[in-house]
C-alpha cells in the first residue's frame, strides 16, 4: 500500500470517515472497475475471516453448512410470483456461452430459494426428513440502483450467509424463527454490535413471505442498517416447489419454512460502532492483529531492547496471541498512528526504563496506559483483553439507548429521527404510516419491538389518535 498521505477525517463527518477509513486501514479497495463490486484487501479480510467464523461457530451447533449452484435457470426464478416481483428488477441474467446464446436464460443469485427448493423438493420425502437446517456462505448479484457503498449495498454481495430450513409445521418454523433471532442476538453481541429487533410492517416483508423480523443497527450518523433479517415463509414457497412430506398417517403435507441471512453489512457495522478519529477500534476475537510489540530504541541498548521484545512476542503467540514486533524505521509515534488505524486492541511498549525497572507498558486502544509488571505479562495481557472487552460491550450497551427516544407529539417527530431512532404509536393502518413517513422523512422500521428500554404500552396513534396503537419504531436507514 502507498503510503497514506493527510489525515483521516474526524468520525463527526462519518461519510467521509467510513469512506476514508476502508482504504486507509486496508479493508476494501473500492477501485474496482464494476460500480458496486469492490476488493477485500487482505487486512479486511482477516477481518472478515473472523467474523464469519464466528458467524459458523454459532450455526453450526444445528445446522450443516453446504454450497448450491450460483445460476438459477429462469423457469425456475420465475415460478414464485411474489418473489419475482421482489427482484424482477434486481437479477442479472447469464444469456450466452461463449458465443452460443443459451436456449434458457440463467439467473445470477440474488438470493438462493429458488436454486435450493427444487433440490428440496426431491430431498424431503417423509416427516423423518425434517427438520432440514442448511446454510451458505456466498456471493450474491443484486442490480441496486440505490447508491451503491462498499459493505453496504453492494451489486456483488460477497459475503452473504444465507440459512434456509424446512419444518412439517407453521409452528415449528415460527420455533425457528425465534431460535434465528436468538443465534443473531448472540452474533452481535461476540462483536459488541447493539441492535434493535423489530418486525418489519407488511409492505416492507421479504418477498414471499409471511413476515419479517429485522435486526437493525444504529449507525454513527443516526441512520439505521439492517444487518439481518429472519423471514417465515409460511408454506408459500413449499407449494409453488412442491416441497412435500408424508405425515405418519400416510398423508401428503406441505413443508413450511424459514430463511435468514447476513451480509458483509455485519462487517459495515463492526468498523462504524467503534471506530474513532484514530481509525478502526476491533474486538479482540476478530483482530486480526490483537497485540503490537513497540521497541523503544536507545543507540546502546539496542540489541538488549530488540531480544526482550522477540521474546515477549514468542511468549504471547505461545500464549495464542495474535502479535507482531514493529520493528521498521519509523519514529515510535509513526507506529502508534499505524497500527492505531488498524484498530489493534492493545500496544505494549519497551523501553530501557521498562527494561530495568522489569515491566512492559501497556496501552489500550480505547485509551490508558498502564505499566504491566513483565513476570506476569500473560496474566496481565489477559486482563487488558478483558477490560478492553467490557469497554467495548459497555458502549454498545449506552449507544442503543442513547439513540433511541420516545415521541408523542407528531411535530417533534422530524427534529429527534435526525439523530436516531424514534419510537411512536401507529393505529397499524397504511394511511397514518405514509403520513407519518413523509412528516419524519423517514421509514417505518417495525413494530413487536424487541426492546425494554422503551414502554410499550399501547397509545393514542401519533397520526389519527386512535387508541390501543402500538409502539413503532421508525427511523432514516442506509
Ligand atoms: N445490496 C446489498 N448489499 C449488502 N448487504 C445486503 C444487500 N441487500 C441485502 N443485504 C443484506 O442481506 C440481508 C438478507 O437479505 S434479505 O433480502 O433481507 N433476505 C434474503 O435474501 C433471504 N433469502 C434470507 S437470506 C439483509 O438483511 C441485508 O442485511
Amino acid at each position: 500500500m502507498e503510503e497514506q498521505e493527510g489525515t483521516l477525517p474526524q468520525k463527526a463527518d462519518f461519510s467521509g470517515w467510513y469512506n476514508d477509513i476502508l482504504w486507509r486501514a486496508e479493508i476494501m479497495d473500492v477501485r474496482y472497475p464494476v460500480k458496486g463490486l469492490y476488493v477485500w484487501f487482505p487486512f479486511g479480510f482477516g477481518i472478515r475471516k473472523r467474523v464469519y467464523g464466528i458467524l459458523r461457530e454459532l450455526l453450526d451447533r444445528d445446522h450443516e453448512e453446504t454450497l448450491f449452484p450460483l445460476l438459477i435457470p429462469e423457469p425456475e426464478f420465475m415460478k414464485e410470483a411474489e418473489h419475482i416481483k421482489g427482484f424482477e428488477n434486481e437479477v442479472y441474467w447469464v444469456t450466452h456461452g461463449g458465443t452460443t446464446p443459451l436456449d434458457i436464460k440463467l439467473a445470477l443469485r440474488p438470493t438462493s430459494e429458488t436454486a435450493i427448493y427444487p433440490m428440496y423438493a426431491l430431498w424431503v420425502r417423509s416427516h423423518a426428513d425434517l427438520p432440514i437446517k442448511v446454510y451458505q456462505i456466498v456471493n450474491t448479484f443484486r442490480y441496486e440502483t440505490k447508491h451503491t457503498r462498499p459493505l453496504i449495498r453492494l451489486r456483488e454481495i460477497t459475503s452473504f450467509k444465507e440459512a434456509h430450513t424446512v419444518h412439517a409445521t407453521w409452528e415449528d418454523a415460527e420455533r425457528q424463527v425465534e431460535d434465528a433471532i436468538a443465534r443473531y442476538r448472540e452474533f452481535y453481541d461476540r462483536l459488541n454490535i447493539p441492535v434493535l429487533i423489530s418486525k418489519r410492517p407488511d409492505w416492507d416483508k421479504f418477498p414471499g413471505a409471511d413476515y419479517t423480523i429485522a435486526v437493525d443497527t444504529i449507525m454513527p450518523d443516526g441512520r439505521t442498517l439492517q444487518i439481518g433479517t429472519v423471514h417465515h415463509l409460511g408454506d408459500h414457497f413449499s407449494k409453488t416447489f412442491s416441497i412435500q412430506y408424508e405425515d405418519t398417517k400416510g398423508q401428503q403435507q406441505y413443508c413450511h419454512q424459514t430463511c435468514y441471512g447476513i451480509s458483509e453489512r455485519s462487517i459495515a457495522a463492526l468498523i462504524s460502532m467503534h471506530g474513532d478519529d484514530r481509525g478502526l477500534m476491533l474486538p479482540p476475537e476478530v483482530a486480526p492483529v490483537q497485540i503490537v510489540i513497540v521497541p523503544v530504541i536507545m543507540k546502546k541498548r539496542e540489541e538488549e531492547i530488540m531480544q526482550a521484545a522477540e521474546l515477549l512476542e514468542k511468549e504471547l503467540q505461545n500464549a495464542g496471541y495474535r502479535v507482531k514486533i514493529d520493528t521498521r524505521d519509523l519514529r515510535p509515534g509513526a507506529k502508534y498512528y499505524y497500527w492505531e488505524m488498524r484498530g489493534v486492541p492493545l500496544r505494549l511498549e519497551i523501553g530501557p526504563r521498562d527494561l530495568d525497572n522489569g515491566v512492559v507498558m501497556g496501552v489500550l486502544r480505547s485509551g490508558g496506559k498502564e505499566s504491566l509488571p513483565r513476570a506476569d505479562i500473560i496474566a496481565e495481557v489477559n486482563r487488558k483483553m478483558t477490560e478492553f472487552t467490557a469497554i467495548l460491550q459497555e458502549r454498545a450497551k449506552t449507544h442503543i439507548k442513547d439513540h433511541l427516544v420516545m415521541v408523542k407529539e407528531e411535530s417533534l417527530v422530524n427534529e429527534m429521527v435526525s439523530k436516531g431512532v424514534v419510537a411512536v404509536h401507529w393505529c397499524g393502518n397504511r394511511e397514518c404510516a405514509d403520513r407519518l413517513e413523509e412528516i419524519a422523512d423517514a421509514s417505518v422500521l417495525g413494530t413487536e419491538v424487541r426492546t425494554d428500554l422503551i414502554d410499550q404500552t399501547p397509545g393514542t396513534c401519533i397520526i389519527c389518535k386512535k387508541p390501543e396503537s402500538v409502539v413503532t419504531l421508525i427511523g432514516r436507514s442506509y
